[in-house]
């Protein structure tokens, strides 16, 4: 079936392939043995808005298409199963689901990340157990973005879902495990896993120990007997059974933010990445140690390689920054393509005094204010389209400050150039703007579909495709670099401009509404 031999030896080629089942779409790349991209495969999936700050997804849809995307990148690739040496899974994080033990079926659409749906319960579990404790830990600020709730309000919003979870007819999963489960198996004997970088983001997790605190899940309202067993984020968890795949290992969890990170190869305490897209995601290596945020960051766990110690991790999560984009184009008509937004901008020469923070579900870190809504301060009948599109880029890139000054604090280091991915990445202004607003480097890779190979180099870390994370870091290569050109004094003028513009944002919404 194959065309791909080996040059020397004349034997089939090998190959990892990576499941990416993402917020928008869920996608399948297989990868050869120097981290190149082979074939990809992508499928979007439908975004459920039942009611205003509710997003959810139909996991059975998305399960479909990630065995279409498997099926598709192989057959683009030209391979068989037999070539692909293992499976690795990386996941929008967060997201959670409940489905049915004997069955399969999902008990309700998951929750997405993005849902603010439990505010109001973790203003409750805020008074009634005390945010220090969710987050000295967890890592975690008690934040809606969290699965914990989610899994709470599934259990109290469901008829006779808390029984039946008591009963153990329920597994949860972020979709990590969701998509593990129905690979080897489903109902059939399914492994019913997640690694500890997903469950790091459950609020549920105690870092110190890598295992369910059941503390705290009693404190939340979560049996502990619908939890999967945290495993580590490279390792076979079982084999595919059916499929496209049938017989090949699954190798490897990671949620995308770390997959990215390890894609990144920033193996060395220090180094970070942040990736573009809906939202932000900076993360910076903190090695063995997690260290405890002041500065409104998460601490969560980078990556660990089977049972060597786990690597931990600071991150900077921003809510909102490509979607901005979207909705320039989708919600206001203003632009046709998000590709459009930096013409739009180069049009002007500044943002004509015109500051945009998209607080649109409240703001994440630093601040973790879900009472707070989007402005644009400084309107005059000066600015036009093409200052606002400045203001909405700038947006981005000053968000990034935030978290690079807010990691320093935490951290004492330094950070000296910033790798980039992600689908903004693209846009070359905007780079420009995050290298000057930060007065760093920022460096991208030539594989920016990073996310994927941090779950293939994970993947086959665990069956010995690689042998080590030095194997990966020759991988690395730079495609393109920006550096800063912004004058001193303007980039502090400005930046005390935009902290005012994200002050006007808080205390929007009150108890009441
Ligand atoms: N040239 C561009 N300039 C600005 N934003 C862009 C550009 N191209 C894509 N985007 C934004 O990037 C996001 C898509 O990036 P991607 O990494 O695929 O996101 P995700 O993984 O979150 O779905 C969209 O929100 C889109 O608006
Ligand atoms: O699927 P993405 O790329 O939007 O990433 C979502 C994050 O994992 C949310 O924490």
């Amino acid at each position: 079936m194959t065309d791909a031999h080996d040059d020397t030896s004349g034997a089939p080629r090998e190959y990892i392939a990576a499941i990416d089942q993402g917020t928008t779409s869920s996608r399948c790349i297989v990868f050869d043995r120097d981290g190149r991209v082979v074939s990809v495969e992508q499928k979007e999936h439908e975004q459920i808005f039942p009611k205003p700050g509710w997003v959810e997804h139909d996991a059975t849809e998305i399960w479909t298409n990630v065995q279409e995307v498997v099926a598709g990148a192989l057959a683009k690739a030209r391979i068989s199963k037999e070539q692909v040496k293992a499976i690795g899974i990386t996941n929008q994080r967060e997201t959670t689901l409940l489905w049915d033990r004997a069955t399969g079926e999902p008990v309700h659409n998951a929750i997405v990340w993005q849902d603010t749906r439990t505010d109001a319960l973790c203003r409750e579990l805020g008074r009634n157990v005390g945010q220090d404790r969710f987050r000295r830990d967890t890592g975690l600020p008690l934040a809606s973005y969290f699965a914990g709730p989610k899994i709470r309000w599934l259990l109290d919003n469901v008829e006779g879902l808390r029984e039946r979870a008591e009963r153990g007819e329920i597994m949860f999963g972020t979709m990590d495990s969701w998509v593990i489960w129905n690979l080897t198996g489903g109902t059939e004997g399914g492994v019913h896993v997640t690694d500890v970088t997903n469950a790091s983001r459950t609020l549920l997790m105690s870092l110190r120990t890598l295992q369910w605190d059941e503390k705290i899940c009693n404190s939340i309202g979560v049996p502990t007997a619908l939890l999967p067993e945290i495993r580590s984020s490279a390792e076979v968890f079982g084999t595919a059974r059916g499929g496209a795949l049938d017989g090949v290992p699954v190798a490897s969890a990671l949620g995308d933010q770390q997959a990215a990170l390890f894609g990144q190869t920033c193996f060395s305490v220090g180094e970070g990445k942040s990736t573009y897209g809906t939202g932000t995601f900076l993360l910076m290596n903190t090695g063995p140690k997690a260290i405890n945020s002041y500065a409104g960051l998460v601490t969560t766990v980078g990556y660990r390689i089977g049972d060597q110690d786990p690597v931990y991790a600071l991150e900077g999560s921003i809510a909102v920054t490509g979607a901005l984009v979207q909705w320039m184009r989708d919600q206001m008509g203003l632009i046709n393509s998000a590709a459009e937004i930096e013409t739009l901008a180069l049009s002007v020469d500044d943002n004509g005094g015109a500051y945009f923070v998209p607080a649109f579900s409240g703001l994440f870190a630093p601040y973790w204010r879900s009472d707070a809504r989007g402005v644009i301060s400084g309107l005059t009948r000066y600015v036009t389209k093409a200052h606002l599109a400045r203001a909405v880029l700038e947006a981005t890139a000053w968000q990034t400050r935030e978290i690079v000054d807010a990691m320093k604090k935490d951290s004492g280091m330094e950070l000296t150039t910033l790798k980039v991915d992600g689908g903004m990445t693209s846009n070359n202004l905007l780079m420009q703007n995050i290298s000057d607003f930060l007065d760093v480097p920022v460096v991208r890779p030539m594989v920016s579909e990073t996310t994927c190979l941090g779950a293939a180099y994970a993947a086959g870390l665990a069956v010995g495709f690689w042998n080590d994370v030095e194997d990966l870091r020759a991988n690395w290569r730079r495609a393109a670099e920006w550096t800063p050109q912004m004058d001193a004094a303007e980039r502090d003028r400005e930046y005390q401009f935009w902290l005012k513009a994200v002050n006007r944002t808080m205390g929007w919404l009150d108890e009441e509404s």
